[in-house]
């Protein structure tokens, strides 16, 4: 599992810490990790040019001391000071000390030092900023774009938001962040997760004073492979969970068929499907139990999918919200969902729009979500009381229970945005709600699985969204490995 910690928990958790270590031990430690992931991105230390962007906080001062440990083994550092006279002292001295020197972000010389760099630390602002890069800082990461240098941005890519996600300005693009102590949720959400590049954790100590519940996570294959259902010995269909599909329409029969296919492959006994798609269902899945009734006359099942391709037709929806059984819904049906319907259930509801769909719901734009993901999320979870799973470049998972964590799917691709992927999402993780997974557990592992399904499918090229559904059983068998 990957954690990340908001701002404001890093630091009472540091306070803890630093209180219990001698003085600036916390900041050495920092700055050895840095200077290490640093030397590895290098193919040598001796001779390369080194250039700190360098902010007057803390942050700056990690990068003044790891400039300091590459100066010593050989390298040429030279520091752009933002702020000359407010620049960490100590930190300062030490780079000095070692070899180092100054300049300031004005100088004539410093466009053609940072494009001749052949390493670029971001140490400008950490999780002490807000808002994109101020004025004078924003050139730098212009010219840090521009320079061929691998840019490494210290904690995180200064000007991004630490706690959301959110990009509100100019802010830095790194090749790789090195992060320290635990990861922000910024550094797993775009867009601000894109300026980050890859992601390296260094240990300083602080997992003993963070509180152990995150305020996001993310999954990794162990923790899915806990969550997935295994049959047992004892197990036989009915027990390993019926789910029900009520999608699809005359005019949209494909949903329906993608929605089928996913559920198939998600760990239920059996797939129930009613609708007006039955014949296009049964000619590709002819192990589909159908039933000419609506959700609630159709059987028994353990959960219902409902939405996707049902155009215009409330009935199903309202139906099958009228259950006592786990509701996902999705697609058209979210928009056909009645708020307070949702919100009286007593069995739970899973509902999984994209950012248009979202968007729709909360009555703002669809870029105001996309921008916002987290903020988007977190709204729709309290106000339908419903887990909700936000689809798009980052998928995030969020509970109404503001105390549980957001969970963030680490295994997307953007090849997975092609038409009828997100019906088989939809099956998918209806059938792991019927197999008896929490809506958070059926959401985040059926996220997982259709990312790695919606690689394997695609190899790089495009692919479509019954060969996502035919690789779910290969992602679920490496998952399991
Ligand atoms: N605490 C610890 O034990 C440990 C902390 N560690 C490190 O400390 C970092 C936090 O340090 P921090 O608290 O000093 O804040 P920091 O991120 O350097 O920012 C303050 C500076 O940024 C400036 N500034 C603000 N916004 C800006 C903007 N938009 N654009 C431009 N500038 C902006 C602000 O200016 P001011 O408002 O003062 O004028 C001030 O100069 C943390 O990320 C980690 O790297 C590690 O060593 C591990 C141990
Ligand atoms: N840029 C992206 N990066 C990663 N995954 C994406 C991206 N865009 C879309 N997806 C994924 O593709 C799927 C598309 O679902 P959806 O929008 O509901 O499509 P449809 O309605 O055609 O089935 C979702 O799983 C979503 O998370
Ligand atoms: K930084």
């Amino acid at each position: 599992m990957r954690s990340a910690h908001r701002v404001e928990t890093v630091r009472t958790a540091e306070r803890t810490l630093m209180a219990q270590l001698p003085d600036g031990a916390l900041m050495q430690r920092a700055a050895a990790g840095l200077a290490a992931a640093c030397a590895a991105a290098l193919p040598h230390i001796y001779g390369s040019r080194i250039v700190l962007l360098t902010g007057s906080g803390d942050n700056g001062g990690d990068t003044l001391y790891a400039g300091a440990r590459l100066a010593k083994r050989g390298a040429g550092v030279t520091a752009v000071l933002l702020n000359p006279t407010r620049t960490h002292p100590e930190a300062l001295k030490a780079l000095l000390r070692a070899g180092g020197t100054t300049t300031t972000p004005t100088a004539p010389t410093t466009p053609s030092l940072i494009n001749r760099a052949d390493l670029i630390l971001d140490g400008i602002v950490g999780i002490g900023g807000k808002g994109g890069l101020r004025p004078e800082a924003a050139p730098l990461a212009e010219l840090a774009a521009a320079s061929p240098a691998t840019v490494v941005s210290v904690d995180l890519p200064s000007g991004i938001e630490p706690d959301t996600g959110e990009v509100n300005g100019p802010a830095i693009h790194a090749d790789l962040t090195v992060t320290f102590g635990t990861h922000k949720p910024g550094l797993l959400i775009d867009p601000a997760r894109e300026h980050a590049g890859s992601v390296r954790l260094i240990d300083i100590g602080l997992a003993s004073t963070l509180p152990a519940t995150p305020d996001v996570e993310s999954l990794q294959h162990a923790d899915v492979a806990a969550l997935l259902p295994h049959p047992s010995p004892e197990s036989d269909k009915y027990r390993r969970g019926v789910v029900g599909i009520a999608a699809g329409s005359a005019r949209y029969p494909g949903a329906a068929v993608l929605a089928v296919a996913g559920a198939l492959r998600g760990g239920a006994g059996a797939v129930r499907y009613v609708g007006p798609a039955a014949d296009a269902v049964l000619t590709r899945f002819p192990e589909t139990l159908v039933s000419d009734k609506g959700p609630r006359k159709a059987g028994r099942v353990q959960a219902w999918v409902t939405g996707p391709g049902a155009g215009d037709d409330a009935a199903p929806v309202a139906e099958a919200l009228s259950t006592d059984v786990p509701v996902l819904l999705d697609a058209d049906g979210l928009r056909l969902a009645d708020r307070d319907a949702v919100r009286a259930r007593t069995a739970p509801t899973l509902m999984t729009p994209h950012a248009g769909e979202a968007a729709a719901l909360l009555g703002v734009s669809r870029e105001e979500v996309e921008s916002a993901r987290l903020t988007a999320v977190r709204d729709l979870a309290r106000g339908y009381h419903a887990t909700v799973l936000l689809k798009g470049s980052t998928t995030l998972i969020a509970t109404p229970d503001d105390d549980t964590p957001v969970r963030v799917n680490p295994t997307g691709t953007p090849w997975l945005a092609t038409a009828g992927s997100g019906d088989v999402l939809s099956g998918l993780a209806g059938s792991l709600l019927a197999a008896g997974l929490s809506p958070l557990d059926a959401a985040s592992a059926a996220a997982y699985l259709h990312g790695l399904a919606g690689r394997y499918a695609a190899k790089g090229a495009p692919t479509i969204a019954q060969d996502v559904a035919e690789a779910i059983p290969a992602a679920w068998r490496d998952i399991t490995a």
